[in-house]
């Protein structure tokens, strides 16, 4: 196992730069994962690690190592390909081993290598059966543990789950989670899924068109975006983000919202809110904020998600459960200051 970092790193397809100056170091044991929409360079990333390219400037290091022109095989990073469904032929067992037998492992390797981690993951039990006679979740566990039965410096995987449906994919990522952390490996996992990079990444990434935005936990990130385009990313439904104007975004809060002392109006051009932290209450003559009106209200069980029209903006707040909103009717707006987020002309968060 081992540590994986880039130094300025740099890749371009003629005028195309896929990968643009970036520079990262991924720790050894770590479940890290690169997000951003399509075409931000993700699956680039990948391939410079495999050694499937190279790159136009810059260095990649493998456990400290300058690897640049040290051949793919022999970088022992192991990409796992999508598909974590089980043959339906094979025993479970043989279908943990199938990854060696490939290779060519020596059998008494094989049955070391498939005994650990079936002892690990407390599958040894399901060995002898059928993928038919396991549950669903005993079945995914195994095609984890046969995805993960090598011993490489590091596990790439690319998008691996998007073709299972929704509820699938949900318990295969906690799977995920649990044996990456049981086993110790080093797994660097691409996803455009914002939730599914948030639920599994130790830490993460967020890329847009070649450059890495910003690199943290994903709770680090929630609560501290970089900059507006990774405010943007991250959350559902999207963080409001209103231009600082006097009397349009700063007076819906009035009362609440306050500029810090040592922030001047004038950078600040833009005002953040999520909408968990948006708060919703009916409107009464004295409040403090002009009206806002409510311009749709989603049920979506445990949580509503209601659109309110200041008149200049359309914001969003999401409640817990059902709560008594109107179409329509007139509320007051409010967020504590605590949890504005201010940025400036170059989408720059400042500092609060
Ligand atoms: N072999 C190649 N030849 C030319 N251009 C390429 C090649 N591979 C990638 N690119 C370009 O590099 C940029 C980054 O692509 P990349 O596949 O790394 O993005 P991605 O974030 O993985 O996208 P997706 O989520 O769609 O897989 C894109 O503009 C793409 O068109």
């Amino acid at each position: 196992m081992a540590g994986i970092s880039f130094r300025n790193v740099t890749k371009a397809y003629g005028k195309n730069v896929a990968v643009d100056n970036a520079s990262f170091d991924i720790k050894s044991g770590e479940f890290f994962c690169f997000f951003g929409p399509p075409l931000s360079g993700k699956s680039t990333i990948l391939k410079l690690i495999l050694g499937l390219e190279t790159p136009d400037e810059g260095e990649v290091l493998i456990g400290g190592k300058p690897v640049n022109h040290v051949s793919p095989a022999a970088r022992n990073v192991a990409m796992v390909f999508q598909n974590l469904a089980l043959f339906p032929h094979m025993s479970a067992g043989d279908n943990v081993r199938f990854p060696l037998v490939e290779r060519k492992v020596p059998e008494a390797k094989i049955r070391e290598r498939v005994d650990a981690v079936a002892a690990k993951l407390h599958i040894g039990h399901l060995l002898h059966k059928p993928p038919a006679q396991l549950s669903g979740g005993e079945r995914q566990r195994v095609a984890i543990a046969r995805a993960l039965v090598r011993d490489p410096v590091a596990y790439l995987m690319d998008d691996p789950i998007s073709a299972l449906d929704a509820r699938l994919r949900e318990e295969t990522r906690v799977e995920l989670k649990r044996i990456q952390r049981e086993l110790g490996q080093t797994l660097i996992y691409v996803t455009h899924d914002q939730e599914e990079a948030m639920s599994v990444a130790d830490r993460m990434a967020i890329m847009q068109h070649g450059k890495i935005r910003q690199v943290g936990t994903p709770v680090e990130i929630y609560d501290k975006p970089a900059n507006q385009y990774v405010a943007r990313l991250l959350g559902a439904p999207m963080m409001n983000i209103m231009a600082a104007v006097r009397g349009a975004g700063l007076e819906i809060a009035e009362g609440t919202i306050v500029l810090p002392f040592d922030l001047t109006p004038n950078a600040v051009t833009g005002v953040g809110i999520r909408p968990e932290d948006l708060r919703v209450e009916p409107w009464r003559e004295g409040s403090v904020c002009r009206p806002a009106r409510v311009f749709e209200v989603e049920p979506l069980g445990g949580y509503t998600v209601v659109t309110l029209d200041t008149g200049s903006e359309k914001l969003r707040a999401l409640m817990r459960g059902q709560p008594e909103v109107q179409l329509d009717s007139a509320v007051a707006l409010s967020c504590d200051a605590a949890k504005v987020h201010f940025f400036g002309s170059a989408g720059e968060a400042l500092v609060r």
